[in-house]
């Protein structure tokens, strides 16, 4: 196998644009963390900023709080439009790069379809986003952002009220007096100290809860398959199966969210478990309990009581008999409504909305991989490698011969388990398709777009000795089975191969096919392959420079000397087609192409 070597030249009078200026605004990114999380997870967000040319338009669809609200209108116009049916909110949707929502309105398929690419961000003022079809957010590269804190308390604050309530009788007593009658008797309720407490789900509302119970004296235990039991113990809580916590329950209260598992979770079979007399609360999402098999529980005595604070279908028809159940206590979905929590979730929404919309970082995005901070930091200048690389292997591949598999490797001296590449391979599938496609890449959607593509992305590392101290040695994309462009790029195994790293916090290309080459990504680049002999640099320089176009960087990689050799030339300016022409009539250059990054 032939070696080579590789001469740079930079330019003397070429001033280094900061990384910053140089990451194009789709692109861009920085760091949040949301301060009052457990577990600080920032997420990466990489969203367009189209809309940032201009103003972008914020659609509040429900009613939000003041201070989001403001928080909004400092960086956006508002539009506040509420109880929109579900074609206008299509309608409307066309002409608004960001959605905010609570849980009644539904953020449907045909929501992001009639945005026409332009919605960028959903935001839910709340925790649930089971009114939001996620899959069909993703697949249009809009990202989702909850409110995942800031009514945690509120919603525990209404379960204990409504186990209170319905445990002594409260809003039935309230109603018979309020009719005229005085039945001390009827309304005889059961004390709560010392009953049993099934927490189902015991997350950020369901350990609130079991505090708050653990508090009026009662026993609790919480049933919950992914929660970690050093959570549990602390707050004196014992994690039982599903099947122990229905049959030991005197009280259960309902924690877990609405998916595909636990969807009627509480039905005929699972009622059937339980013990008679028991009492239910639901604050979570109405669709977790089988209503008509509540009902039936209720009239077959099993089920004491409940007490719903969310429905299957908000609002519940009026002739609902669970709703008009004489046992049965009902709030119409409040479990966030209070003037705290209201404030707090707006202003957290409108937070992760204004952010993601300057393309920043979103602590609580819900459709987007997770990349710690201190690792973004860390892999940002590598960010702007991988999609430049993308960008120019994708160049290469000739019209028509179709792209199928593209190899990517990250040659690194860190332990696998220390370098997240998940961001890296968003860039890398976002450079190789944009340029061939008008779909907006983004790392919500970037493997669904590969995938939809056909395109297979696979990942290899090589581990190299040495220090760690740069997470990354460099980068390289191979395209399999497809002709190229430029026969140069065509490595000794048949693929297009690029190769690049990271010099003083710049991305350069290290590799074209076989050849050392040395430039910087920036602008653009001319490659041509050429006879190695004097003159070749000073040739071609000129002719860009008659033309006027920048040369930023050149480097001259060869076989040996007096052989074949690539140069890459960095240029600020697209030459024009005749320069290009000149450049490819110059005899000793046999094959060249312009690749725009
Ligand atoms: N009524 C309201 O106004 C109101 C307010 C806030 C939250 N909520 C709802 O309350 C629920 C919980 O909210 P959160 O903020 O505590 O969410 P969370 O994500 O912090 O907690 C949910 C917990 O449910 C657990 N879980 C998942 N599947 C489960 C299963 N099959 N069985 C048992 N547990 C399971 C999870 O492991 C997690 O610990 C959500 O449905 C949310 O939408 C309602
Ligand atoms: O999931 C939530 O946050 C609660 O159900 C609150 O919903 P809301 O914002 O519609 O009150």
């Amino acid at each position: 196998m032939a070696t080579s070597s590789s001469q740079t030249l930079r330019t003397p009078f070429l001033k280094t644009p900061s990384l910053n200026s140089k990451l194009p605004l789709y692109s861009a990114f920085s760091v949040a963390i949301h301060p009052t999380r457990r577990s600080v997870k920032p997420l990466v967000v990489v969203v367009s900023a189209a809309a940032l040319g201009g103003k972008p338009t914020v659609l509040v669809a429900e009613k939000l709080g003041d201070a989001g609200i403001e928080l909004l209108k400092e960086f956006a116009n508002v539009d506040c439009a509420y109880n929109l049916s579900p074609e206008e909110l299509c309608t409307k949707i066309s002409l608004c790069d960001a959605l905010i929502v609570r849980s009644g309105t539904k953020v449907s398929r045909e929501v992001f379809e009639s945005s026409a690419g332009r919605l960028k961000v959903v935001g839910r003022a709340g925790v649930g986003i089971d009114n939001v079809d996620l899959a069909a957010a993703t697949e249009h590269g809009c990202l989702v952002v909850n409110a995942p804190t800031a009514n945690t308390v509120a919603a525990a604050e209404h379960g204990i009220a409504l186990l209170t309530a319905m445990a002594r009788n409260v809003a039935q007593a309230d109603a018979s007096v309020k009719a005229g009658k005085w039945q001390r008797n009827k309304y005889v309720g059961v004390s709560v100290v010392g009953k049993t407490l099934a927490v189902m789900g015991f997350g950020k509302v369901g350990s609130e809860v079991a505090r708050r119970a653990k508090g009026l004296g009662m026993h609790v235990i919480a049933h919950d398959p992914y929660a970690p039991s050093d959570r549990a113990r602390a707050i004196g809580v014992d994690l039982v199966s599903f099947d122990e916590a229905l049959a030991t329950a005197d009280f259960i209260s309902l924690h877990m969210p609405l998916t595909p598992a636990t969807s009627k979770i509480l039905n005929d079979e699972t009622f059937a478990k339980m013990k008679k007399g028991v009492r239910i609360v639901n604050v979570a999402r109405g669709g977790v309990i089988d209503e008509e098999a509540l009902v039936r529980a209720l009239d077959a005595g099993i089920v004491a009581q409940a007490a719903l604070d969310v429905f299957t279908q908000e609002p519940p028809p009026k002739d609902s008999k669970l709703v008009q159940h004489e046992r049965v206590t009902v709030t119409p979905h409040l479990g966030a409504s209070t003037m705290e929590a209201q404030e707090g979730v707006a202003i957290e929404v409108a937070e992760a909305v204004v952010g993601a919309l300057k393309g920043e970082l979103a602590a609580t995005a819900v459709n987007a991989p997770m990349v710690p901070a201190e690792v973004l930091t860390e892999l940002k200048p590598y960010v702007e490698l991988a999609e430049k690389l993308g960008r120019l292997a994708v160049q290469l591949v000739a019209g028509g011969s179709g792209m199928k598999t593209v190899k990517v490797t990250y040659a690194s001296a860190r332990g696998p388990d220390d370098l997240d590449t998940r961001l890296l391979r968003a860039m890398i599938i976002k450079g190789l398709i944009e340029p061939i496609s008008s779909v907006f890449v983004n790392l919500v959607n970037a493997d669904f777009t590969a995938k939809q593509r056909g395109l297979k992305i696979t990942e290899e590392r090589i581990n190299l000795d040495g220090s760690p101290e740069s997470p990354l040695d460099f980068i390289q994309v191979q395209i399999a089975n497809v002709e190229s462009r430029f026969a140069s790029s065509i490595s000794e195994y048949g693929e297009i191969k690029v190769e690049g790293r990271v010099k003083d916090g710049i991305p350069h290309l290290t590799k074209v096919g076989s050849f050392d080459v040395d430039v910087t990504l920036e602008g653009s680049i001319i490659l041509c392959r050429q006879v190695d002999q004097p003159g070749m640099i000073g040739t071609v320089g000129s002719i860009l420079g008659e033309e006027n176009v920048n040369v930023n960087f050149m480097s001259v990689g060869r076989i040996a000397p007096r052989k074949q050799a690539v140069m890459a030339i960095g240029v600020d300016d697209q030459p024009s087609k005749e320069a290009l022409k000149k450049i490819g009539d110059v005899p000793a250059i046999e094959e060249f192409v312009f690749l725009k990054l």
